[in-house]
């Protein structure tokens, strides 16, 4: 496959072929003699939501790892706006990890840093923007996750929800294509967790891109997503709109999302 002008990739006989705003294909990953990811194949639906579930560790912070260009596949390709990211140079690599936003799991925020200098970091670190323009903007984020009036707050002066809302804040500064969020509801409260759910579903209808979290949370996946993924040992073993994946007749995918003990999921 070639790529067009605009990025578009084309066949050898002229005609474009369709390119997912991120996809992994037959990603292999092992630390040392472990093998955690055995031939990943998944295409991410654009401009949607997706939710990706699986038992506790199954491989779905290292796939993150991977999109964001943090992890190298030992064999596999993963593909950002149709190029494959380990076949770039890293000043193109760089550049195409600006377009994404990212939310770990404790907001990872600067402890140093009060929440607008932390919402700011993005944008003084990699625009040029004066200092008016970053106010203005930093600003209408904070007030859209509800900190406008926390700005001045340390993260160690605030709950873990107004920690993930201004990490998500800081996520969305650089308006990125593309949003992951990893276990963006842990360690917050079922109210907590369906009022950043909402918040995630504002933002998405706001300003759309392709929008990928990991969650334990059935509840979180069946709210939020527009396709749900599943992983099991190194696999995607279902991927599809939520209420097919819901409605799934496959045993494991019938077991985790139903969060039944009975099934081919067990301790080990
Ligand atoms: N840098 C690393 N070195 C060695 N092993 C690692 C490394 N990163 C991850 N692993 C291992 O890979 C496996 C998958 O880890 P990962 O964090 O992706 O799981 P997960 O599916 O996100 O789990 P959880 O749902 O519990 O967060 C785990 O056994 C983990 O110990």
């Amino acid at each position: 496959m070639v790529t067009g002008m605009n990025g578009t990739a084309v066949d050898p006989i002229g005609a474009p072929e369709r390119v997912h705003t991120m996809e992994v294909r037959n990603v292999h990953k092992s630390f040392g003699s472990f093998d955690v990811l055995k031939g990943l194949n998944l295409e991410f639906a654009d401009n949607a939501i997706t939710t990706i579930l699986g038992p506790s560790g199954t491989g779905k912070s290292v796939l993150i790892k991977h999109l964001v260009g943090l992890l190298e596949p030992d064999q596999g390709e993963v593909m950002i706006f149709g190029r494959d990211i380990w076949k770039i140079d890293e000043r193109e690599r760089y550049e195409l990890r600006k377009r994404f936003g990212v939310l770990f799991q404790d907001g990872a925020l600067f402890g140093s840093m009060n929440i607008f200098d932390n919402t700011a970091f993005p944008l003084r670190k990699h625009t040029d923007m004066g200092e008016d323009e970053i106010e203005a903007i930093v600003n209408q984020r904070l007030k859209e996750v509800g900190l406008e009036r926390s700005s001045y707050k340390y993260p160690n002066e605030v709950s873990g929800g107004m920690r993930k809302r201004a990490g998500f804040a800081r996520a969305l500064v650089m308006n990125p294509d593309i949003v992951l969020f990893d276990e963006p509801d842990s360690g917050l409260d079922p109210v907590r967790t369906s009022l950043l759910n909402d918040l995630i579903l504002d933002m998405h209808q706001e300003y759309r891109g392709t929008y990928l979290l990991v969650t334990h949370d059935i509840r979180t996946a069946r709210k939020v997503s527009d396709y749900v993924g599943v992983i099991w040992k190194g696999k995607v073993v279902h991927y599809g709109p939520t209420e097919e994946a819901f409605n799934s007749p496959d045993p494991f995918v019938r077991q985790f999302l139903s969060g039944d003990s009975a099934g081919p999921l067990g301790m080990d």
